[in-house]
Protein backbone atom coordinates (compact mmCIF):
# COMPACT_ATOMS: atom_id res chain seq x y z
CA UNK A 1 0.00 0.00 0.00
CA UNK A 2 0.79 3.26 -0.62
CA UNK A 3 2.33 5.94 1.86
CA UNK A 4 -0.59 7.91 1.66
CA UNK A 5 -2.89 5.43 0.37
CA UNK A 6 -5.97 5.02 3.55
CA UNK A 7 -8.04 2.43 1.66
CA UNK A 8 -7.05 0.07 -1.31
CA UNK A 9 -9.51 -2.59 -2.56
CA UNK A 10 -7.54 -4.67 -4.39
CA UNK A 11 -9.43 -7.36 -6.95
CA UNK A 12 -12.23 -7.65 -4.33
CA UNK A 13 -14.59 -10.62 -5.89
CA UNK A 14 -18.40 -10.49 -3.78
CA UNK A 15 -20.49 -13.39 -4.45
CA UNK A 16 -23.91 -15.20 -3.49
CA UNK A 17 -23.67 -18.24 -1.91
CA UNK A 18 -24.71 -19.92 -4.74
CA UNK A 19 -22.04 -18.38 -7.02
CA UNK A 20 -23.51 -15.33 -8.58
CA UNK A 21 -21.16 -12.76 -8.37
CA UNK A 22 -21.79 -9.68 -7.74
CA UNK A 23 -18.73 -7.80 -7.57
CA UNK A 24 -16.11 -9.03 -10.00
CA UNK A 25 -12.33 -7.93 -9.79
CA UNK A 26 -12.49 -4.51 -8.12
CA UNK A 27 -9.59 -2.16 -7.35
CA UNK A 28 -9.69 1.12 -6.07
CA UNK A 29 -7.84 3.46 -4.05
CA UNK A 30 -8.95 6.05 -1.75
CA UNK A 31 -5.93 8.22 -0.15
CA UNK A 32 -5.66 10.88 2.62
CA UNK A 33 -7.27 14.40 1.62
CA UNK A 34 -8.71 13.02 -1.27
CA UNK A 35 -12.15 12.08 -2.28
CA UNK A 36 -13.50 8.80 -4.83
CA UNK A 37 -16.16 9.26 -6.34
CA UNK A 38 -18.19 5.62 -6.58
CA UNK A 39 -20.65 6.22 -9.91
CA UNK A 40 -22.70 4.26 -11.78
CA UNK A 41 -26.35 3.89 -12.22
CA UNK A 42 -29.00 1.90 -9.57
CA UNK A 43 -27.76 -1.57 -9.80
CA UNK A 44 -24.67 -1.30 -10.64
CA UNK A 45 -22.51 -2.16 -7.14
CA UNK A 46 -21.79 1.06 -5.71
CA UNK A 47 -23.47 0.43 -1.71
CA UNK A 48 -21.92 -3.42 -2.19
CA UNK A 49 -18.65 -1.63 -2.69
CA UNK A 50 -19.20 0.95 0.58
CA UNK A 51 -20.62 -2.13 2.82
CA UNK A 52 -17.75 -4.59 2.43
CA UNK A 53 -15.27 -1.89 3.45
CA UNK A 54 -17.68 -1.56 6.57
CA UNK A 55 -17.70 -5.25 7.14
CA UNK A 56 -21.64 -5.04 6.98
CA UNK A 57 -22.05 -7.77 4.53
CA UNK A 58 -23.11 -10.90 6.32
CA UNK A 59 -23.94 -13.88 4.54
CA UNK A 60 -21.78 -13.03 1.24
CA UNK A 61 -18.77 -14.70 0.17
CA UNK A 62 -15.63 -11.73 -0.33
CA UNK A 63 -12.31 -12.48 -1.84
CA UNK A 64 -9.30 -10.48 -2.93
CA UNK A 65 -8.02 -7.28 -0.27
CA UNK A 66 -9.62 -4.70 1.34
CA UNK A 67 -6.70 -2.90 3.00
CA UNK A 68 -7.43 0.17 5.44
CA UNK A 69 -4.44 1.69 6.64
CA UNK A 70 -1.90 -1.08 7.80
CA UNK A 71 -4.22 -3.70 7.70
CA UNK A 72 -6.08 -6.47 6.00
CA UNK A 73 -10.11 -6.34 6.58
CA UNK A 74 -11.35 -9.11 4.88
CA UNK A 75 -11.62 -12.15 7.58
CA UNK A 76 -11.10 -9.67 10.40
CA UNK A 77 -13.60 -10.96 13.48
CA UNK A 78 -16.97 -8.58 14.15
CA UNK A 79 -15.53 -7.36 17.43
CA UNK A 80 -12.79 -6.29 15.33
CA UNK A 81 -14.99 -4.48 12.88
CA UNK A 82 -17.21 -2.89 15.74
CA UNK A 83 -13.97 -1.54 17.03
CA UNK A 84 -12.76 0.01 13.27
CA UNK A 85 -16.18 1.62 12.73
CA UNK A 86 -17.08 4.70 14.20
CA UNK A 87 -13.25 5.39 15.24
CA UNK A 88 -11.33 4.57 11.90
CA UNK A 89 -14.04 5.11 9.01
CA UNK A 90 -17.90 6.09 9.71
CA UNK A 91 -20.75 6.10 7.20
CA UNK A 92 -23.05 8.67 6.19
CA UNK A 93 -26.49 7.54 4.26
CA UNK A 94 -29.19 8.96 2.00
CA UNK A 95 -32.10 9.21 5.12
CA UNK A 96 -30.66 10.57 8.06
CA UNK A 97 -33.64 8.73 9.62
CA UNK A 98 -32.43 6.05 9.65
CA UNK A 99 -29.16 7.16 11.68
CA UNK A 100 -30.87 8.38 14.11
CA UNK A 101 -33.66 6.87 16.95
CA UNK A 102 -36.70 9.04 16.50
CA UNK A 103 -37.09 8.65 20.43
CA UNK A 104 -33.99 10.63 21.64
CA UNK A 105 -32.79 14.22 20.94
CA UNK A 106 -29.69 14.43 18.27
CA UNK A 107 -27.32 15.46 20.89
CA UNK A 108 -27.83 12.13 23.26
CA UNK A 109 -27.09 9.73 20.38
CA UNK A 110 -24.05 11.99 19.50
CA UNK A 111 -22.85 12.25 22.80
CA UNK A 112 -23.33 8.10 23.04
CA UNK A 113 -21.19 7.77 20.17
CA UNK A 114 -18.11 10.01 21.53
CA UNK A 115 -18.41 7.80 24.94
CA UNK A 116 -18.92 4.67 23.16
CA UNK A 117 -15.60 4.72 21.88
CA UNK A 118 -13.72 7.09 24.49
CA UNK A 119 -13.65 7.27 28.02
CA UNK A 120 -14.70 10.86 28.16
CA UNK A 121 -17.06 12.50 31.04
CA UNK A 122 -20.62 13.41 29.64
CA UNK A 123 -20.14 17.03 30.17
CA UNK A 124 -16.79 16.82 28.03
CA UNK A 125 -19.02 14.69 24.97
CA UNK A 126 -21.22 16.94 25.01
CA UNK A 127 -19.09 20.13 24.57
CA UNK A 128 -17.79 18.26 21.95
CA UNK A 129 -20.90 17.24 20.05
CA UNK A 130 -21.91 20.60 20.37
CA UNK A 131 -18.49 21.73 19.05
CA UNK A 132 -19.00 19.86 16.48
CA UNK A 133 -22.74 20.58 15.25
CA UNK A 134 -21.13 24.07 15.21
CA UNK A 135 -18.33 23.04 12.59
CA UNK A 136 -20.77 21.47 10.55
CA UNK A 137 -23.35 24.79 9.92
CA UNK A 138 -25.81 23.97 12.61
CA UNK A 139 -27.06 27.25 13.83
CA UNK A 140 -27.51 27.44 17.54
CA UNK A 141 -25.58 23.92 18.58
CA UNK A 142 -26.58 23.71 21.76
CA UNK A 143 -30.00 24.25 21.21
CA UNK A 144 -29.67 21.70 18.18
CA UNK A 145 -28.69 19.12 20.18
CA UNK A 146 -31.69 19.14 22.67
CA UNK A 147 -33.99 18.54 19.32
CA UNK A 148 -35.49 14.96 18.23
CA UNK A 149 -34.42 14.05 14.90
CA UNK A 150 -38.01 15.27 13.40
CA UNK A 151 -37.70 18.35 14.90
CA UNK A 152 -34.79 19.27 12.77
CA UNK A 153 -35.55 20.45 9.08
CA UNK A 154 -33.79 17.63 5.93
CA UNK A 155 -30.31 19.26 5.75
CA UNK A 156 -29.97 20.19 9.75
CA UNK A 157 -30.87 16.46 10.10
CA UNK A 158 -28.00 15.56 7.09
CA UNK A 159 -25.47 17.75 9.31
CA UNK A 160 -26.06 16.21 12.33
CA UNK A 161 -25.80 12.74 10.99
CA UNK A 162 -22.05 13.53 9.42
CA UNK A 163 -21.76 15.65 13.18
CA UNK A 164 -22.09 11.22 14.37
CA UNK A 165 -19.94 10.31 12.00
CA UNK A 166 -17.86 12.49 12.63
CA UNK A 167 -17.60 12.42 16.33
CA UNK A 168 -14.84 9.61 16.67
CA UNK A 169 -12.78 11.53 13.85
CA UNK A 170 -12.32 8.66 11.65
CA UNK A 171 -9.81 8.85 9.30
CA UNK A 172 -12.34 7.38 6.27
CA UNK A 173 -15.80 9.11 5.38
CA UNK A 174 -18.06 6.95 3.41
CA UNK A 175 -21.22 9.12 2.11
CA UNK A 176 -23.62 6.96 -0.05
CA UNK A 177 -26.04 9.22 -2.06
CA UNK A 178 -26.01 12.19 0.64
CA UNK A 179 -27.74 14.56 -0.72
CA UNK A 180 -30.00 12.85 -3.17
CA UNK A 181 -33.14 13.58 -0.78
CA UNK A 182 -32.26 17.43 -0.34
CA UNK A 183 -33.18 20.28 -2.39
CA UNK A 184 -30.63 21.90 -5.02
CA UNK A 185 -29.42 24.44 -2.25
CA UNK A 186 -29.19 22.53 0.83
CA UNK A 187 -27.53 19.69 -1.73
CA UNK A 188 -24.70 22.24 -2.54
CA UNK A 189 -24.11 23.21 1.02
CA UNK A 190 -23.83 19.60 2.27
CA UNK A 191 -21.29 19.10 -0.56
CA UNK A 192 -19.53 21.88 0.31
CA UNK A 193 -19.38 20.32 3.61
CA UNK A 194 -18.02 16.93 2.56
CA UNK A 195 -15.03 18.97 0.36
CA UNK A 196 -13.89 20.75 4.01
CA UNK A 197 -13.79 17.23 5.59
CA UNK A 198 -11.32 16.12 2.57
CA UNK A 199 -9.30 19.16 2.63
CA UNK A 200 -8.97 18.53 6.66
CA UNK A 201 -7.20 14.90 5.84
CA UNK A 202 -9.70 12.72 6.03
CA UNK A 203 -10.03 10.26 3.28
CA UNK A 204 -13.84 10.68 1.44
CA UNK A 205 -15.55 7.64 -0.41
CA UNK A 206 -18.53 9.31 -2.42
CA UNK A 207 -21.46 6.94 -3.68
CA UNK A 208 -23.65 9.03 -6.08
CA UNK A 209 -24.97 8.11 -9.54
CA UNK A 210 -24.74 11.72 -10.30
CA UNK A 211 -21.05 13.07 -12.45
CA UNK A 212 -22.51 16.41 -11.25
CA UNK A 213 -21.91 15.79 -7.44
CA UNK A 214 -18.59 13.79 -8.61
CA UNK A 215 -17.65 17.00 -10.29
CA UNK A 216 -18.67 19.24 -7.36
CA UNK A 217 -16.51 16.72 -4.58
CA UNK A 218 -14.36 14.45 -5.90
CA UNK A 219 -10.65 13.95 -6.97
CA UNK A 220 -10.91 10.62 -8.10
CA UNK A 221 -13.43 8.84 -9.88
CA UNK A 222 -14.38 4.93 -9.97
CA UNK A 223 -16.92 4.61 -12.64
CA UNK A 224 -18.80 1.49 -11.96
CA UNK A 225 -21.16 -0.66 -14.11
CA UNK A 226 -22.49 -4.13 -13.12
CA UNK A 227 -20.29 -4.84 -10.56
CA UNK A 228 -17.22 -4.12 -12.03
CA UNK A 229 -15.12 -1.10 -12.60
CA UNK A 230 -14.90 0.38 -16.28
CA UNK A 231 -13.26 3.63 -15.35
CA UNK A 232 -11.08 5.74 -13.41
CA UNK A 233 -8.90 8.19 -12.91
CA UNK A 234 -8.38 11.69 -11.82
CA UNK A 235 -11.64 13.61 -11.96
CA UNK A 236 -10.31 16.58 -14.07
CA UNK A 237 -9.42 14.40 -17.01
CA UNK A 238 -12.17 12.30 -17.27
CA UNK A 239 -14.82 15.16 -17.04
CA UNK A 240 -12.71 16.68 -19.75
CA UNK A 241 -12.32 13.82 -21.79
CA UNK A 242 -14.12 10.35 -20.71
CA UNK A 243 -12.90 7.18 -22.20
CA UNK A 244 -15.46 4.72 -21.43
CA UNK A 245 -18.44 4.77 -23.37
CA UNK A 246 -20.55 4.13 -20.71
CA UNK A 247 -18.24 7.06 -18.66
CA UNK A 248 -19.30 9.36 -21.93
CA UNK A 249 -23.19 8.78 -21.46
CA UNK A 250 -22.98 9.37 -17.56
CA UNK A 251 -21.76 12.71 -18.30
CA UNK A 252 -24.39 13.19 -20.95
CA UNK A 253 -26.72 12.96 -18.21
CA UNK A 254 -25.82 15.44 -15.71
CA UNK A 255 -29.09 16.25 -14.20
CA UNK A 256 -29.74 20.29 -14.72
CA UNK A 257 -29.14 21.82 -11.65
CA UNK A 258 -32.69 23.42 -11.39
CA UNK A 259 -34.43 20.65 -13.44
CA UNK A 260 -35.90 17.21 -12.56
CA UNK A 261 -33.50 14.09 -12.57
CA UNK A 262 -33.39 11.52 -15.20
CA UNK A 263 -33.70 8.35 -13.75
CA UNK A 264 -32.48 6.48 -16.87
CA UNK A 265 -29.56 7.95 -19.21
CA UNK A 266 -30.92 9.87 -21.94
CA UNK A 267 -28.03 8.69 -24.56
CA UNK A 268 -28.56 4.86 -23.67
CA UNK A 269 -31.71 3.18 -23.50
CA UNK A 270 -31.49 -0.05 -21.12
CA UNK A 271 -30.97 -0.61 -18.03
CA UNK A 272 -27.56 -2.79 -16.17
CA UNK A 273 -27.81 -6.36 -16.18
CA UNK A 274 -29.00 -8.26 -13.25
CA UNK A 275 -25.71 -10.26 -11.62
CA UNK A 276 -27.28 -13.43 -12.66
CA UNK A 277 -27.91 -11.90 -16.27
CA UNK A 278 -24.38 -10.32 -16.82
CA UNK A 279 -23.01 -11.29 -20.19
CA UNK A 280 -19.75 -13.02 -20.66
CA UNK A 281 -18.17 -10.47 -23.19
CA UNK A 282 -18.12 -6.69 -22.16
CA UNK A 283 -21.06 -5.91 -19.74
CA UNK A 284 -21.84 -2.97 -21.18
CA UNK A 285 -21.48 -4.04 -24.88
CA UNK A 286 -25.51 -5.01 -25.39
CA UNK A 287 -26.39 -0.90 -24.61
CA UNK A 288 -22.93 0.84 -26.07
CA UNK A 289 -22.77 2.31 -29.73
CA UNK A 290 -19.35 1.43 -29.92
CA UNK A 291 -20.10 -2.28 -29.60
CA UNK A 292 -17.87 -4.66 -32.35
CA UNK A 293 -16.93 -8.44 -32.23
CA UNK A 294 -14.27 -8.29 -30.37
CA UNK A 295 -16.02 -7.36 -27.26
CA UNK A 296 -17.63 -10.70 -26.99
CA UNK A 297 -14.91 -10.85 -24.70
CA UNK A 298 -14.67 -9.08 -21.24
CA UNK A 299 -11.87 -6.51 -21.83
CA UNK A 300 -9.32 -5.67 -19.03
CA UNK A 301 -8.46 -3.00 -17.44
CA UNK A 302 -6.01 -0.98 -19.33
CA UNK A 303 -3.80 1.84 -18.57
CA UNK A 304 -3.97 3.92 -21.47
CA UNK A 305 -2.86 7.43 -20.01
CA UNK A 306 -0.62 7.56 -16.91
CA UNK A 307 -2.91 7.24 -13.28
CA UNK A 308 -6.14 6.48 -15.77
CA UNK A 309 -7.72 3.00 -15.95
CA UNK A 310 -10.43 1.52 -18.30
CA UNK A 311 -11.68 -1.44 -19.60
CA UNK A 312 -12.66 -0.70 -22.90
CA UNK A 313 -11.34 -2.56 -26.68
CA UNK A 314 -11.41 0.99 -28.29
CA UNK A 315 -8.74 1.61 -26.06
CA UNK A 316 -6.38 -1.88 -27.34
CA UNK A 317 -2.79 -1.03 -28.16
N1 LIG B 1 -27.66 -9.27 -0.28
C1 LIG B 1 -27.87 -9.34 -1.60
N2 LIG B 1 -28.32 -10.47 -2.16
C2 LIG B 1 -28.53 -10.55 -3.48
N3 LIG B 1 -28.30 -9.56 -4.36
C3 LIG B 1 -27.86 -8.40 -3.86
C4 LIG B 1 -27.63 -8.22 -2.47
N4 LIG B 1 -27.21 -6.97 -2.28
C5 LIG B 1 -27.19 -6.39 -3.50
N5 LIG B 1 -27.58 -7.24 -4.46
C6 LIG B 1 -27.63 -6.98 -5.91
O1 LIG B 1 -26.35 -6.51 -6.30
C7 LIG B 1 -26.47 -5.47 -7.26
C8 LIG B 1 -25.75 -4.25 -6.79
O2 LIG B 1 -26.44 -3.68 -5.67
P1 LIG B 1 -26.04 -2.29 -5.00
O3 LIG B 1 -27.04 -2.02 -3.93
O4 LIG B 1 -24.62 -2.29 -4.59
O5 LIG B 1 -26.24 -1.27 -6.19
P2 LIG B 1 -26.11 0.31 -6.19
O6 LIG B 1 -25.20 0.64 -7.30
O7 LIG B 1 -25.73 0.81 -4.85
O8 LIG B 1 -27.59 0.74 -6.55
P3 LIG B 1 -28.53 1.85 -5.86
O9 LIG B 1 -28.06 3.15 -6.41
O10 LIG B 1 -29.89 1.47 -6.35
O11 LIG B 1 -28.38 1.72 -4.38
C9 LIG B 1 -27.95 -5.27 -7.48
O12 LIG B 1 -28.31 -5.97 -8.65
C10 LIG B 1 -28.60 -5.86 -6.26
O13 LIG B 1 -29.88 -6.35 -6.59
Amino acid sequence: MGADALLKLHHLHLELPDGTALLEDVSLTVRRGDALGVVGESGSGKSLTAMSVMGLLPGLKASGSIGFEARELLGMKDREWRRLRGAGMAMIFQDPMTAFLPVRSIGAQIDEQIRLHERVSRREARARTVALLGRMGVPDPEAAAKRYPHQLSGGLRQRAMIAMALSCGPALLIADEPTTALDVTVQAQILTLLCEIRDSGAGVMLITHDMGVVAQTCTHVAVVYSGLVVEQGPVAAVMARPLHPYTQALLEAIPPLDGPRPDALPSIPGRPPAPDARPEGCVFAPRCRFVRPDCAVRPALREPEEGRRVACVLYDA
